[in-house]
């Protein structure tokens, strides 16, 4: 068993909390399901935020799934780097798993796959 990291990414429409809440959940889900997770397996979820997205907590909407009540979440500020991609809520997911890294599955969508091509097309 090691600890892996899984990445994610996805772009919210606007800066309302309901469309926070489903962009991020919907990322969530996409990594839950395409590697097979457990959230009794989760170390820890680091989300990250661009500055335009003040509208809500993303980690609170994570909180609300099942099973997920006592995953540590953390939310934090992504680099402001100047020209870089608006309205992105990013995840760093560390989890136990018996996957070697080449059949971790990182999921990147809508606006959010201009980040990383190469890993938004491949499915290991
Ligand atoms: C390219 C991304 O955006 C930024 C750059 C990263 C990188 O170069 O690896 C990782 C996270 C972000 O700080 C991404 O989220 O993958």
């Amino acid at each position: 068993m090691s600890v892996r990291g899984i990445r994610g990414a996805v772009t919210v429409e606007a800066n309302e909390a309901s469309l926070i809440s489903e962009a991020t959940l919907t990322m969530v889900r996409e990594i839950m399901s395409s590697n097979d997770i457990d959230p009794a397996d989760i170390c820890s979820v680091l989300i990250t935020v661009t500055q335009d997205l003040d509208d809500s907590f993303p980690a609170q909407a994570v909180r609300q799934l099942p099973g997920w009540e006592l995953v540590p979440l953390m939310c934090a500020l992504e680099v402001p780097v100047k020209g870089s991609l608006e309205r992105c809520v990013r995840l760093m997911v560390l989890v136990n798993t018996e996957k070697s890294q080449k059949e971790i599955h990182h999921v990147y969508l809508g606006g959010a796959q201009a980040l990383r091509p190469d890993l938004a097309k491949s499915k290991v």
